[in-house]
């Protein structure tokens, strides 16, 4: 109700005042009517978008493997080329609250926000050579199932649910913001775009698997940079050229200087954006399923590790043409307040008005950009729901119903991609109500519970002391605290936004006047203290603090309960920072200290069902550790160094010799890093101990040394 009125109230104002925007040589009078809808060519261009989003799904629908296996459909069949994932990667979390929310947030408060791009160096470098290897090579469907390998069952069920909380609620802003938008635009009915957003994406993330949300996401990314692309050229046209808009947002002040200050309730500077950002790149792009399953998905582990190179900058430049769209908005209005005209103080709506202003007369632009809005949406939506899906299959369904059989296991995947669609149509209602700049919700979901999961896939990564009750206590502590600041901010938010920026005529130096009184009045007046300070910490730093609240307590507990020891740990799930760290240090003093053992070197390990854990030293492929995958080019006889495991479904050979599983389990064989493709096993995998490993190298030895005693002898 309240947009229609916002429309009323928008086309009555324009009427009255014809030269709206002062930024354009030509005073643009807005015809109300353009304003209310698309032109055909708009139309046109908005439904190719949807089509050809449609057309990818269909076509993954009927290609390939058709989606028969949940290999293919919720991994792609691990056969994905590192440039459609490294842009699928860049979408899924580029949705149209940054194509909206970071212009608002540059318009308002300057580019001090530009600074997060610092974050991107330690943000995708720091997965790149920790997360992506260690979870490559435990080869997983779902990132929680590592958090069962390191700890517990326990702490991968709750680490899945923390993660579907995150997503659920990111999702509905994710949706609610381009039907807003749209809403804003053409006074399409809110909840008729929020219907049709949902279905179009539910449908192909459905029909097509994994395969068709990458290669959606690859279609809408450009898709996202050409809108972009368009309102900042001709928003500079029509603002008298780059020198124009450069002195404009110069004498506006819009332009930020490396803001040092140390203060961590200080809302946005360099220590927030470019610290604090590194943990939330890190709970995004090295612990989130959504990219851990699209690392997952490449062919080999250096194709993961390149398509996260190769984010960098692709995601410098989707923050550089947001960041200048905000400075081109700036220096349209010069930061007045139209915030009257929208009947509404969110920037973001103003972001629209903004948009129309610039592009309405040119038919085709207004429909590529709500097309970039809604390509920025879809991808980013149709990424969630599929590791939605693939999470509740792999962590919540799966293990309790081992013997699934894979039709069966698609067919519930299909139907958690739709259930996950309809609920985040009900999440969107639920953003109507939180009234934030959408940008802002959308980091404080992810600094209050991704900051959580990272910290608990740290703390087992990293600390191999850590043992599953101290990971339980981390996360429970984690998510309380940030709960805590996290609601507790809402109660004690600054009083209104900032007052409104200066218009870009006023000179330089009374404007650095009234900035320095403005700060001086602020900072001794509303310097809050106690637990008001506490609640006023910047929303960036929630990752960082949320995590090392997980990885302390973690600690705390695990060492009350009792720490575990190296050799309890199930190799390849500690990545041996020491190691690294100490570097320096001789083989035999770092082999005192603990988990220093190079992830290469982790012996090969058996995982039977669940729970017993069988260690196989690194040894021969030779007849007794027969390799399950003869044909994977790992040959009898090569040593086949331990760092990945091919996962089998089947039934454990009956007449095993080791352990006493005897229901049909799931089998987890680490095997040689050859070029194995994956796939189900079917045939049995008969699961050798260690001990049996070494009579066999005892063996072989045995055999060496007769092999040359025999020579030896033929030789006299
Ligand atoms: O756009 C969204 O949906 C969420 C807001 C941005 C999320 C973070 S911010 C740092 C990184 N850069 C991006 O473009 N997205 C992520
Ligand atoms: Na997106």
């Amino acid at each position: 109700m309240w947009t229609k009125t916002l429309l009323i109230r928008l086309t009555l104002r324009l009427r009255e005042e014809d030269s709206f925007s002062s930024c354009s040589q030509e005073t643009i009078t807005m015809d109300p009517s353009d304003h209310k809808h698309f032109t055909v060519v708009d139309y046109v261009v908005f439904a190719i978008l949807l089509a050809a989003s449609m057309g990818i799904g269909l076509y993954y629908a009927l290609s390939g493997g058709r989606q028969r296996t949940t290999q293919e459909f919720l991994m792609a069949d691990r056969n994905m080329h590192c440039l459609p994932v490294s842009l699928s990667l860049i979408a899924s979390f580029q949705s149209a609250v940054a194509i909206i929310g970071v212009p608002a947030e540059i318009y308002t408060h300057g580019t001090q926000y530009w600074f997060i791009g610092c974050a991107y160096f330690l943000g995708l470098l720091i997965p790149a050579q920790v997360y992506i290897p260690v979870f490559y090579r435990l080869r997983l469907f779902s990132t929680y199932q590592y958090l069962e390998m390191r700890f517990s069952k326990a702490v991968r069920i709750c680490g899945t649910l923390t993660f579907i909380c995150q997503m659920v609620i990111y999702m509905g802003v994710c949706v609610y913001t381009p039907a807003f938008a749209l809403n804003a635009v053409t006074g399409f009915e809110l909840w008729g775009t929020v219907l049709a957003t949902g279905l179009v994406c539910t449908l192909y993330t459905t029909m097509g698997g994994l395969k068709a949300v990458i290669w959606t996401d690859v279609f809408q990314t450009l898709v996202m940079f050409a809108g972009q692309l368009a309102v900042i050229v001709v928003g500079v046209q029509k603002s008298g050229g780059v020198s124009e808009v450069w002195r404009k947002v110069w004498e506006g002040n819009r332009i930020s200087g490396l803001d040092l200050n140390p203060d961590p309730t200080e809302r946005h500077t360099f220590w927030t954006l470019g610290v604090g950002g590194i943990f939330l790149m890190l709970s995004l792009y090295g612990v989130n399923q959504t990219q851990v399953q699209r690392y997952l998905s490449s062919r080999t582990e250096k194709e993961a590790v390149r398509s996260c190179y190769m984010v960098f900058p692709s995601l410098q430049l989707a923050l550089a043409l947001s960041c200048v769209m905000g400075l081109v908005m700036f220096a349209c209005y010069c930061g007045e307040d139209h915030s009257d005209k929208l009947g509404s103080h969110s920037t973001d709506a103003m972001v629209l008005y903004f948009v129309m202003d610039m592009l309405q007369g040119l038919p085709g632009l207004p429909g590529l950009f709500v097309a970039c809005l809604f390509s920025a949406a879809l991808s980013t939506i149709s990424s969630a729901f599929n590791s939605l899906a693939t999470v509740t299959m792999e962590d919540l369904i799966k293990p309790h119903f081992p013997a699934m059989t894979e039709a069966r296991a698609i067919l519930l995947s299909k139907a958690l991609a739709m259930s996950y669609g309809l609920l985040c149509l009900a999440m969107a209602y639920l953003t109507h109500l939180m009234g934030d700049s959408v940008l802002q919700v959308a980091l404080k979901i992810f600094g209050m519970v991704g900051g959580p999961i990272l910290g608990v896939f740290s703390l087992g990564m990293f600390f191999p002391w850590a043992n599953s009750t101290g990971a339980l206590a981390g996360l429970g502590a984690g998510l309380s605290v940030a709960l805590w600041v996290g609601i507790g901010s809402i109660f004690t938010r600054s009083p209104g936004t900032r007052p409104p920026p200066p218009n870009c005529r006023v000179d330089l130096l009374s404007d650095n006047l009234t900035a320095v009184i403005q700060t001086a009045i602020s900072s001794n007046l509303s310097r809050p203290t106690g637990l008001k300070r506490f609640y006023s910490l910047s929303y960036m730093w929630y990752s960082a603090f949320n995590c090392f609240t997980v990885i302390v307590i973690g600690l705390i507990i695990s060492f009350l309960t009792g720490p575990m020891k190296e050799e309890d740990v199930t190799p390849g799930t500690v990545f041996p920072l020491m190691g690294k760290l100490l570097c320096f240090l001789p083989e035999h003093l770092k082999k005192k200290l603990c988990c220093v053992t190079p992830l290469g070197q982790t012996p090969q390990v058996f995982w039977v069902g669940s729970t017993s854990v069988a260690h196989l030293e690194m040894g021969k492929c030779g007849p007794s550790a027969r390799c399950p995958r003869r044909r994977v080019g790992v040959k009898r006889g090569q040593t086949c160094p331990a760092s990945e495991m091919c996962k089998s479904w089947g039934e454990t050979d009956p007449q095993r010799r080791s352990g006493s599983v005897t229901q049909p389990q799931r089998l987890w064989v680490f095997r040689g890093s050859g070029k194995t493709q994956q796939g189900p096993i079917k045939k049995t995998v008969p699961v050798v101990t260690a001990r049996r490993v070494q009579k066999d190298r005892k063996r072989k030895q045995f055999e060496r040394q007769t092999e040359t005693k025999l020579e030896e002898q033929g030789n006299m």
